[in-house]
């Protein structure tokens, strides 16, 4: 069976649910209490879709400003990057669209880029509206989602959107509308 690797990292304000995203796809875990991620953390997980066997390297970046500088080691070589913003603050939208620029001016130039919406449990304190996030997310040709990382909505399938628009296949056919399968809204 074939294997392809497939490098990922995650960028985007502290706070966000990166890690807990990547638990939740790695562990199929939460942690209500989890700690800061100091300097990047890497993990990797082997997934089977239809013949072939994707294998996940995960570089989970640092939210905090401290650490910004050292964001490039880990998006330049990556094949997609998931930019992670929380529903709840507007000021991590904002953040998501910095990085949006600085991947466009300094990262890999087919990185295949996905916006995640973190924490679309919290709806009753949501400050960013989906349409708007989507309607960004359309104009820049990047995949969008909403996640939870703490109910687990989502966050499979937002690596499976990714491994399907890998560099190799997904540069050339990349578009809101050429991608398959569809992910679900956030139910919750
Ligand atoms: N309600 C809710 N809380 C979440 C979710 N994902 C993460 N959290 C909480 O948000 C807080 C921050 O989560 P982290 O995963 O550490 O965030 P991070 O983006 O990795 O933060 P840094 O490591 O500082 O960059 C923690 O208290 C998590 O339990 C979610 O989907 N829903």
């Amino acid at each position: 069976m074939a294997l392809r690797e497939l490098k990922v990292c995650l960028l985007g304000d502290t706070g966000v649910g990166k890690s807990s995203i990547v638990w939740r796809f790695v562990e199929d875990s939460f942690d209500p209490n989890i700690n800061p991620t100091i300097g990047a953390s890497f993990m990797t997980k082997t997934v089977q879709y239809q013949n072939e066997l994707h294998k996940f390297l995960i570089w989970d970046t640092a939210g905090q400003e401290r650490f910004r500088a050292l964001a490039p080691m880990y998006y330049r070589g990556s094949a997609a990057a998931i930019i992670v913003y929380d529903i709840t603050k507007e000021e991590t939208f904002s953040t998501l669209k910095n990085w949006v620029r600085e991947l466009r001016q300094h990262g890999p130039p087919n990185i295949v880029v996905a916006i995640a919406g973190n924490k679309c449990d919290l709806i009753d304190v949501r400050e960013v509206m989906e349409r708007d996030a989507k309607d960004y997310a359309d104009s820049i040709h990047a995949i969008f989602v909403e996640t939870s990382a703490k109910n687990a909505i989502n966050i499979n399938e937002l690596f499976i959107e990714i491994s399907h628009l890998h560099p190799q296949r997904g540069a050339q056919t990349h578009s809101p509308e050429s991608k398959s399968p569809r992910v679900a809204g956030c139910t919750h």
